[in-house]
């Protein structure tokens, strides 16, 4: 008999990817916290909340009972905001082993820790078999069936190569990378970036400050991830550049719409709250900007979103602030 496969959370991304799953033949046990959401889904094979009409395979189930969902499945995907992450990893402790194959999806930064989730799994599950799957992956463009590819990250190929197994389909392909963090990092960095294409996008700029903004944000995102360690090479793939692109263009993104929203003069609470979805990019930007404030490492996009966001500071000025500043070299982590 097939092991099955479990989900842990149910949202679009966490629908998604159990859907792809059980269409591929695995069984999948999908954990969300809500009973009446998960009988609705049994019933009507359907999440109306976050993705109305996208039908879900009768191989998929959705259960609020966690040690069902978990005990004796393969693969355990993680799919919980980074706010809930640590928290719903501790609850499912009791039932996750070392031999099941624990994959984070959450493009997202625990507050005050600066610590990324494949971290958290690494700290609350030592000897784990870890993995990270990042790219330009929006939910509902997946669940409408448009091609759509990912990174699994892992130290443990054969990790990669299982779930490349498990997610290929006719629409979805899995490439593999062994660089976790910068995998991880560019997922999560990336958020911040589609805030300020959303907000400009509201402003009306032109298509050469579009396409300036998203390559000097993958710039600012290159300088941050040599000054931590990371290899801003594998921002070049899918989850760098290809998710940078998708997550600035498109008003699916929901970081670019509290952008866009922002833009328009919503201030942040209600622009979150119209939302009604996780948009990861604002405790990011909190977060990385308190980073580059501590190592002193030169963001200047950051630090203005940051005023935007968080000290209601005209973008106007904010902008014309940051063309007053010394343009620097264009690519600046060449080798
Ligand atoms: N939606 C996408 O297009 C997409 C694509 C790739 C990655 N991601 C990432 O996946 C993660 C999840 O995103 P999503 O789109 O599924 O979010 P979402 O806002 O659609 O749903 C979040 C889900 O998590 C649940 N949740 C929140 N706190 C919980 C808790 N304490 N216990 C149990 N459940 C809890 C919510 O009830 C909801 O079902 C995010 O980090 C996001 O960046 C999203
Ligand atoms: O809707 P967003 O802004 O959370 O982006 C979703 C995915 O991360 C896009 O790859």
């Amino acid at each position: 008999m097939t092991a099955h496969i479990a989900v842990l959370g149910g949202g679009s991304f966490g629908t998604v990817i159990a859907n792809i799953m059980a269409e591929n033949g695995y069984p999948v046990r999908q954990w969300l916290r809500d009973e009446s959401t998960a009988i609705a889904m049994n019933q009507q094979h359907e999440n109306k909340r976050y993705l109305p009409g996208y039908q879900l395979s009768e191989q998929l189930t959705a259960s609020t009972d966690m040690h069902w969902v978990i005990a004796g499945a393969e693969a355990v995907f993680v799919s919980i905001p980074s706010s809930s992450f640590r928290q719903v990893v501790q609850q499912a402790k009791p039932w996750l082993t070392t031999e099941q194959l624990l994959i984070s999806t959450t493009k997202g930064v625990e507050a005050s820790s600066f610590k990324l989730m494949s971290q958290i799994l690494q700290e609350e599950l030592p000897g784990g078999r870890i993995g990270v799957l990042s790219g330009p992956n929006l939910a509902k463009e997946i669940a409408q069936g448009h091609i759509t590819a990912s990174v699994i990250a892992s130290d443990d190929p054969a990790l990669c190569e299982r779930v490349q197994h498990i997610l290929c389909s006719k629409s979805f392909r899995a490439y593999a990378s062994t660089d976790v963090y910068g995998v991880e990092l560019g997922g999560t960095l990336k958020n911040i970036y589609a805030i300020a294409s959303g907000l400009s996008a509201a402003l009306g700029v032109g298509e050469n400050t579009k396409s300036m903004l998203i390559t000097r944000s993958l710039a600012e995102m290159s300088r941050f991830a040599v000054a931590k360690g990371a290899n801003p090479m594998t921002f070049l793939g899918l989850s760098g550049i290809g998710d940078l692109i998708v997550t600035c263009t498109s008003p699916l993104s929901r970081n670019y719409r509290v952008g866009f929203a922002l833009g328009q003069g919503k201030n942040l609470d209600d622009a979150v709250a119209e939302l009604g979805e996780v948009a990861e990019g604002v405790n990011t930007l909190k977060e990385v900007r308190q980073q580059a404030s501590e190592h002193d490492i030169y963001m200047p996009l950051v630090m203005g979103l940051f005023e935007v966001v968080f000290n209601h500071a005209p973008v106007k000025q904010v902008i014309a602030n940051m063309m007053g500043n010394q343009p620097n070299v264009d690519v600046d982590f060449a080798v």
